[in-house]
């Protein structure tokens, strides 16, 4: 049986069946935008981390549709006419991708990326792009908080095994990387991030030797630059760490001890363990060891492990990160907001009952607003593409929703938070490294007020429409 994949397949039927009726219809050629923006910040935080930028771009241009799709769709699919698997056949993105750069913070309903483009084209990458945002930019802010809550300190991502998939696992360690990890366990993502896979050892490995030390010394002979021992496999402070100093005094006389050395803790009071141990590796010498710890840790846990003074000073996180554990979706969505059609240009936007969730029209960008003296963001401001801000005046912001909450903003300077990405299909952007988008976001989170970034009731960053933008949405709404 066979059985690999066919990225271009990996969509939701309802994408090719429109696509069928654009192209009977002569819709093919109106001119689309939409904007992929979330609704709501995930984990009750106040902030969220673009990620996925590369493998988006990387999907829409490699992307088309062998002979062999063809056949399947047409043998499965009697409705889909020989028009449109004809188009498939030749099939290329050659539209416009503008996006916010990976690694920059993002509030709700910005749009994270905007594509214009056929709308054939933009509507049939639909799914995937949003499988790739969604992914990379929930684990991204997931491990961007729980690097946060490890204040300085390395964090590692564990995550592969209790990953949905190794391709979870494999973009889930990127989009760590991206939020601040220091590196990762999975090797397969050496290849994609140029970092070097980490790592220490696990339990079966101690028990397969007769004795802890014994497991510990050999590991050693293998391993001369890498030697961070487990030391829980049968009693922590009793065992664990007594031989693993044992082994780096024998070490430190052979003069062979690493610079990287230490232990890892994984399971029991950590708070209670790594203090103890610390007292008995510095007791002996051995201040500079690395005290690990690793045990379904998220940014809550390391958090209260701080409060409690523990000594842990690299933490090794797998499942709640690589999976998303308190937030296993982030709900990114995919919204029209213009059509071009025989020259004429019609906006679009979703009418709900709720009035947070109307989309907003037009054809748009968003600006940041910094404030001149402490370099602090203020505000974003969602505006059409054409208009611009005019730093010299004050300017007065005013909640899309609640109108008559408005703020006078004064000595600012403002920034387009989205670059061109793909311009008729090619690329116009230099794609960043993983090591430096992580170093942007670095950036990114030093602009932004503590309060925003607060793991309890964080402070709702403004997110604003310009006058003409909102007078455009309460137009169209109000000829409804
Ligand atoms: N001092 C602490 N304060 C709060 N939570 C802690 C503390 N120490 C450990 N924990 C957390 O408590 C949970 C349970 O730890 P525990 O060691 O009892 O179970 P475990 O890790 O599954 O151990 P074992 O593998 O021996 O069953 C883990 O999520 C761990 O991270
Ligand atoms: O706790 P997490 O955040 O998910 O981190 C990854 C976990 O995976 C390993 O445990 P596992 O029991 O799978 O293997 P082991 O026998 O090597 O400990 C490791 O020891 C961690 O506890
Ligand atoms: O290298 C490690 O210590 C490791 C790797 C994967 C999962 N848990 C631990």
């Amino acid at each position: 049986m066979k059985c690999y994949r066919h990225k271009q397949l990996a969509t939701d039927y309802y994408q090719i069946s429109m696509s069928n009726v654009y192209i009977n219809e002569g819709k093919d050629k109106d001119i689309a935008v939409f904007d992929m923006f979330v609704r709501n910040n995930p984990f009750n935080g106040g902030y969220i981390v673009c990620a996925g930028l590369e493998q988006v771009v990387q999907y829409l241009m490699d992307l088309k549709f062998e002979e062999e799709d063809i056949e399947m769709l047409r043998e499965n699919h009697p409705e889909l006419t020989e028009v449109f698997l004809d188009y498939l056949r030749d099939f290329r993105f050659t539209g416009e991708l503008c996006a916010i750069p990976e690694g920059t913070i993002l509030f709700p309903h910005e749009p994270i990326l905007r594509v214009k483009a056929p709308l054939l084209q933009a509507q049939i990458v639909e799914t995937a792009l949003l499988s790739i945002i969604n992914h990379q930019t929930l684990i991204a802010t997931k491990a961007a908080r729980i690097v946060q809550a490890a204040e300085g300190d390395p964090v590692l991502e564990f995550g592969l095994r209790r990953a949905h998939g190794s391709e979870a696992g494999l973009y889930g360690a990127r989009a760590a990387v991206i939020g601040g990890c220091l590196g990762t366990s999975n090797v397969e993502s050496e290849t994609l991030l140029s970092i070097p896979s980490k790592g220490t050892m696990s339990h079966s490995y101690i028990l397969s030797f007769d004795t802890e030390y014994e497991s510990f010394m050999t590991y050693t002979k293998y391993n001369p630059n890498n030697l961070i021992l487990l030391v829980d496999t049968y009693n922590t402070l009793k065992s664990g760490v007594p031989n693993a100093i044992k082994v780096f005094q024998q070490l430190k006389e052979e003069d062979r001890l690493p610079k990287m050395y230490g232990i890892r803790l994984d399971s029991g009071d950590l708070a209670y363990l790594s203090k103890e141990a610390k007292a008995m590796l510095d007791a002996h010498g051995f201040e500079d060891a690395v005290i690990s710890a690793s045990s379904d840790l998220d940014e809550y846990l390391i958090r209260d492990l701080k409060l409690q003074g523990s000594t842990i000073n690299l933490w090794g996180v797998g499942t709640k990160l690589i999976t998303a554990y308190d937030q296993p979706a982030l709900g990114a969505v995919y919204k029209l907001a213009q059509v071009e059609s025989d020259g004429k240009i019609y906006n679009k936007l979703k009418i709900s009952n709720d009035p947070g969730k109307i989309t907003n029209p037009g054809y748009k960008k968003v600006v940041r607003l910094y404030d001149n003296e402490t370099g602090k963001a203020l505000a974003d401001l969602i505006m059409l593409v054409d208009e611009t801000v005019d730093e010299t005046k004050p300017l007065t912001i005013f909640h899309p929703i609640h109108t008559w909450k408005k703020r006078e903003l004064t000595d600012f300077h403002a920034k387009q938070l989205m670059v061109p990405v793909l311009v008729d299909g090619e690329l116009v952007y230099d794609l960043p490294t993983v090591t430096e988008i992580r170093e942007h976001l670095k950036e990114e989170l030093e602009s932004m007020w503590p309060a925003t970034t607060r793991f309890t009731n964080p402070h709702e960053y403004h997110v604003d429409l310009s006058d003409k933008l909102w007078n455009l949405k309460n137009d169209i709404l109000n000829k409804r």
